[in-house]
C-alpha cells in the first residue's frame, strides 16, 4: 500500500519544512515529495541574483536580498495554493521575516527604515486572513557540530567563508522563533533520529508521524 493512503495523508496537504542552514530540509523535501508522490517547492540558490554578493557584504545587499526572497517565495505559496496543495516545501516564507530579516536588522545590516518597510511588505502579503498557512511546520533540529559538518560538506563556498558566529548565532534565534511558532501546527524532528541516507525506509516513521499531526489538526478544526 502507498504510504500516502496507509498513513491518510490528504492529497492536497501542504507541509512546510523549517529549519537553520544545512540542517537537511532539502534532503528531506526530496525525501517526502517522492514518498507521498507530492509536488516539491526547492528555494532556489544558483539562480539567486543576490546571494553571493549578500555573503560578501551583508550591509550592501540584506535588504535586495530580503525581498528578493520574499518575492520569490510569495509566488512559490501561490502556486503551491493553486494547484490545490499536495507539496512538500524547502523552507517557510516565515522563516524570512522570524529569523533572517530580523537578524540582519538588528545586527545594524538594514536599517530602520528598511526593515519597516520589509516588514509592511511582509505583513501586507501574509499577515492577512487571505493568505493560506501551510497544514504542517517539519521543524528540524540537530546538534551544532552536525549541522556544521553538514555546511561544510555541501561545500556552498559563500557559506564556508562566513564565520562559525553567523551560523552559532542563527541557530540560537531558530530555537527561540520556534517555541513561539503559532502560524500552523509543528511537529519537531530530531536529525540524529534518521538517516535518510543510509536507510531509505527511514522516511516511513516520518510519514506515519505526519498523519497523526494532520489527523489531530483536522479534529481539532471540526
Ligand atoms: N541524514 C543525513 N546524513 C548525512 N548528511 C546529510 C543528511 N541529510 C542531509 N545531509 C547532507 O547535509 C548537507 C545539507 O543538507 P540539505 O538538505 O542541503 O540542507 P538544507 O536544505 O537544510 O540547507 C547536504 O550535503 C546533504 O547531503
Ligand atoms: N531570507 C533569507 N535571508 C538571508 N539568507 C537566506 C534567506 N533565506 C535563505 N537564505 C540563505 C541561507 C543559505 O545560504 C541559502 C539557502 O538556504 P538553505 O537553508 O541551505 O536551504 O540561502
Amino acid at each position: 500500500m502507498e504510504l500516502r493512503e496507509k498513513y491518510q495523508i490528504p492529497n492536497h496537504a501542504v507541509i512546510t519544512i523549517a529549519g537553520t542552514v544545512g540542517v537537511g530540509k532539502s534532503t528531506l523535501t526530496r525525501a517526502l515529495a517522492k514518498a507521498l508522490h507530492f509536488r516539491a517547492s526547492f528555494e532556489k540558490v544558483d539562480t539567486n541574483p543576490y546571494l553571493e554578493k549578500f555573503y560578501s557584504d551583508f550591509k550592501r545587499w540584506s535588504f535586495h536580498l530580503q525581498i528578493y526572497f520574499l518575492a520569490e517565495r510569495f509566488k512559490e505559496q501561490k502556486k503551491m495554493f493553486e494547484y490545490g496543495g499536495g507539496f512538500i516545501q524547502d523552507r517557510s516564507i516565515y522563516e524570512d521575516t522570524g529569523i533572517f530579516a530580523q537578524m540582519h536588522y538588528e545586527k545594524g545590516n538594514m536599517s530602520a527604515v528598511d526593515f519597516e518597510t520589509y516588514t509592511n511588505l511582509f505583513d501586507a502579503m501574509v499577515m492577512t486572513p487571505y493568505f493560506p498557512h501551510p497544514d504542517l511546520m517539519i521543524y528540524l533540529e540537530g546538534k551544532l557540530e552536525n549541522i556544521l559538518e553538514r555546511i561544510k560538506k555541501r561545500g556552498r563556498s559563500m557559506e564556508q567563508d562566513t564565520p562559525v558566529e553567523y551560523w552559532i548565532e542563527m541557530q540560537r534565534r531558530y530555537e527561540q522563533w520556534i517555541d513561539s511558532f503559532h502560524a500552523c501546527p509543528v511537529l519537531r524532528l530530531n536529525i540524529d533520529e534518521y538517516d535518510l541516507f543510509e536507510h531509505e525506509d527511514a522516511v516511513e516513521p516520518i510519514v506515519e508521524r505526519i498523519g497523526y499531526m494532520l489527523a489531530q489538526a483536522a479534529s481539532v478544526k471540526k
